[in-house]
């Protein structure tokens, strides 16, 4: 298949999908008239600026930040409410900007607490577990150490596989390679890149590190001020001249 025709679209119902989406804080829009898509299977890298509005799109479509206008819509279907518990239920789970682990919990604490609020029944917890330990099998040598003794890659792991807790379909991560190095950023992905060949899974990835981004990544977005500047695929911004060219 050519670059060009896997960046059109597919008869496929998109996974998420905004139009017209106003979002802003204190009546400051950030996003205006936003409107973007994820497709099935795929694995979106969301770049751009500091303050392009990347982080607000994600919470919005989880529901964490509330919009002021326009549609969101969930395999075709508009969503009234977004809030994070229907979309984890729907099959949406999010990877938070900064980890989100609690310090003081052990991974154990923090995955038990995971699988409730992701509410799978008591009788598929175990299961869930091993599940997301083959997945993540690294996670089983710290296991039994709070969280906040963690090494930053090992937090993210955590985070990553609390996130998977609810066997999502679509995967929202945000930054998730801050303060790791290029090599540990991708030893922790690469299993969540396999899991999303195996599974289908889609994946939005919202990075400052565009070049280790690429390298796992399908299409690419990016965004400047709160609008999408340009679609793209991997390939076609690896040299590093035409990265620049948009930032
Ligand atoms: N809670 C908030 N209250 C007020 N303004 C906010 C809030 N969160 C973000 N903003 C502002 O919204 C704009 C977009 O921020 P956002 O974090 O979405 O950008 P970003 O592209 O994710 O940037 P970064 O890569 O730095 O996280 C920025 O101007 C930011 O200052």
């Amino acid at each position: 298949m050519s670059a060009q025709a896997n960046l059109q679209q597919t008869n496929q119902p998109l996974v998420l999908e905004t139009r017209g989406l106003v979002v802003g804080y204190g009546g400051r829009p950030v996003l205006r008239d936003f409107n973007f898509n994820l497709r099935p299977a795929e694995v979106l890298c969301l770049i751009g600026h500091n303050g392009a509005g990347k982080s607000t799109l994600l919470k919005t479509l989880f529901g964490l930040v509330p919009r002021q206008g326009g549609e969101i819509l969930l395999d075709g279907s508009q969503l009234g409410t977004v809030e994070p518990r229907g979309l984890t239920a729907a099959g949406v789970s999010l990877v938070p900007e900064g980890r989100g682990i609690f310090p003081g919990l052990t991974v154990a604490e923090t995955m038990k607490m995971g699988l409730w609020s992701a509410g799978v029944p008591v009788q598929e917890r175990s299961a869930r577990l091993d599940w997301v330990m083959s997945v993540l099998p690294a996670l089983k040598q710290f296991y039994e150490r709070r969280a906040g003794n963690l090494s930053g890659g090992q937090q993210q792991m955590v985070s990553i596989g609390r996130a998977l807790l609810s066997q999502p379909r679509c995967l929202l991560m945000d930054e998730p390679s801050i303060g790791l190095a290029p090599k540990l950023f991708q030893d922790l992905l690469q299993p969540i890149r396999q899991l999303q060949r195996d599974t289908g899974m889609s994946i939005l990835l919202v990075e400052q590190n565009v070049k280790e981004a690429l390298k796992i990544s399908d299409r690419v977005v990016v965004m400047k001020s709160g609008a999408i500047i340009r679609e793209a695929l991997p390939e076609e911004l690896n040299d590093n001249a035409k990265l620049m060219e948009l930032y």
